[in-house]
């Protein structure tokens, strides 16, 4: 009964089941544990990763949701304590894409942890000991990946809240090999590539303008990284220039400001964004957020820093002077005391012309005389159901960039032009439903182009190819697990 209450009232129980509950969740996990839910499996399991997945009692799985609980969040490692994430996701995997819940799994990799905190709380229970690293630590990923792809060849492994060298890692050594995506790299600049291009069509632009717009992004990691990384493609695919010829709009900044090509000791994964110093005139390397804002006046300031309140009145009166008729600000980390700003202090100092999104939820601002500063979700949740179950359906091995970007270009094509006048840019989650329906069916129709479709249970790669945009929508729909309960008394 409880999945068709979830169903059935997701608006009001995804701030409980997901952000920003669910990270308060994590926080207290150790100290509110009643009973396991998911698997673990601990750096001590080593060699025993396949018995343990044999063991498990559901006989098929087709969903996983990974974590090594590392960046949880924005509440940094939290350990073991953060399976309440891949538990999280996955109660949105049943709601938003009918997933069935006995072919989900939650998995924690308890690797240690380096958060000396839950290392000396008697309660904590995790392994005490420091992270792993390097192939050690690989070693471990790798036993679970081949045991998992072993006894179910076609589940698909969604890693989740890995901290960013791991994230970036695991993708590059897995995504050619097994069905599996990084759900805060790739997931997360989905959703944001949609928000972008709802901008610019909420400024009465063609889309055709998104490669003028100035963009800020304020965080350089797993998130962030992958945001630019989508936003430049789709940039390059517009203009029809090559990848390093449309950068120049693109700003990213970290915990040590502005990074240019001056920084010393800079990220690797970072560095194809770094500026020279010429493109940046009146800036320097490290320059602060609202030197940066002051200088560039950007169409967009997006936050993926996990540090609450950056976006400060300052920063936000600033944002007054954007060259854009409409800026956005994009106070995207979780949970909410994590946001970059809340939803009524960016309207109140940036004038309520923005647009504006928030990763967590806030209620829609009351801007007076009748009139609605509307919040948007951007949240990965618009994405990450519709790419798993598209995937799954399709019969794909591999998630490539291309049903990444269906994706996310479907979520930008949901909403008509006059939601997005509103400032409306994504739809409501009461319809999440649908939304994947329809996000699955664009994955899966990228799987098909790509030659990549094998086909699901009883429907054939050929069939799956025949099918027309509608057809595919239906077919799955009709695939969505949705509970059905016997009535505890039958009426005479
Ligand atoms: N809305 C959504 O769908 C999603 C939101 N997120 C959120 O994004 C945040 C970051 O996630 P990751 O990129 O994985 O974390 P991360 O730890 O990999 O990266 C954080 C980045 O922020 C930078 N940073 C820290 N303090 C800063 C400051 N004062 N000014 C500017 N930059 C600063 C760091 O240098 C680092 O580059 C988290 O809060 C997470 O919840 C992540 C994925 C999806
Ligand atoms: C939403 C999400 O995946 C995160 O904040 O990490
Ligand atoms: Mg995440």
């Amino acid at each position: 009964m409880l999945v068709l209450v979830l169903i059935d009232n997701i608006k009001d129980f995804a701030p409980i089941i997901y952000t920003p509950t669910v990270g308060l969740v994590c926080q207290n996990y150790s100290g509110l544990f009643r009973r396991p839910r998911g698997m673990y499996f601990s750096a001590k399991d080593k060699g025993e990763m396949m018995s343990m997945i044999y063991n498990w009692p559901a006989q098929q799985v087709d969903m996983i949701v990974l974590t090594d609980g590392s960046r949880i969040l924005g509440l940094g490692d939290l350990g073991v304590q953060g399976i309440g994430i891949p538990i999280g996701k996955l109660d949105m995997y049943v709601a938003a894409a009918g997933i069935n819940p006995q072919r989900i799994l939650p998995v924690m990799l308890d690797v240690g942890t380096n958060n000396e905190k839950l290392l000396e709380d008697r309660l904590y229970l995790g392994l005490r000991q420091p992270r792993l690293e390097g192939e050690e630590y690989l070693s471990i990923v790798d036993e679970f990946m081949e045991a998992v792809f072993t006894r179910w060849p076609k589940a698909i492994v969604q890693f989740e809240d890995f901290q960013m060298k791991w994230a970036f890692e695991t993708l590059q050594r897995y995504r050619k090999r097994f069905c599996m995506f990084n759900d805060d790299v790739q997931g997360t600049a989905g959703v944001a590539l949609a928000g972008l291009l709802g901008t610019v069509r909420a400024q009465g632009r063609p889309l055709s303008d998104f490669v003028n717009q100035k963009i800020v992004v304020v965080g350089a990691g797993s998130a962030g990284l992958g945001v630019l990384n989508m936003a430049i493609q789709a940039v390059s695919r517009m203009a029809g220039k090559n990848e390093a010829a449309v950068k120049n709009q693109f700003f990213l900044l970290d915990k040590d400001g502005l990074i240019t090509k001056e920084r010393t000791n800079i990220d690797p994964a970072a560095a194809p964004f770094a500026k020279d110093l010429k493109d940046v005139e009146g800036l320097r390397e490290g320059a602060s957020l609202i030197e940066v804002v002051k200088k560039l006046k950007p169409h967009v300031l997006l936050g993926l820093s996990g540090v609450g309140g950056i976006f400060n009145e300052e920063v936000l009166k600033a944002m007054r002077e954007s060259e854009s008729t409409k800026p956005a600000i994009f106070a995207m980390s979780n949970p909410t005391m994590n946001a970059e700003c809340t939803a009524a202090d960016a309207f109140k100092y940036a004038g309520e012309n923005i647009v504006f999104a928030s990763g967590s939820p806030f209620e829609n601002v009351d801007l007076g005389n009748g009139k609605v500063g509307h919040v948007n979700q951007a949240n990965n949740m618009y994405l990450f159901p519709g790419i798993g179950l598209g995937t799954l359906l399709s019969g794909a091995r591999i998630i490539t960039d291309e049903m990444l970007q269906a994706a996310s270009e479907c979520l930008a094509s949901y909403m008509t032009d006059e939601e997005i006048q509103k400032g409306i840019l994504y739809p409501s989650v009461n319809n999440i439903r649908h939304i994947t329906a329809e996000v699955g069916a664009a994955v899966l129709r990228a799987a098909v182009a790509e030659g990549l479709a094998e086909g699901y249970g009883d429907v054939g790669p050929r069939e799956l190819r025949h099918m027309s945009k509608e057809e595919t929508v239906e077919y799955i729909t009709r695939n969505m697990w949705f509970p059905v309960y016997s009535p505890l008394v039958h009426e005479k």
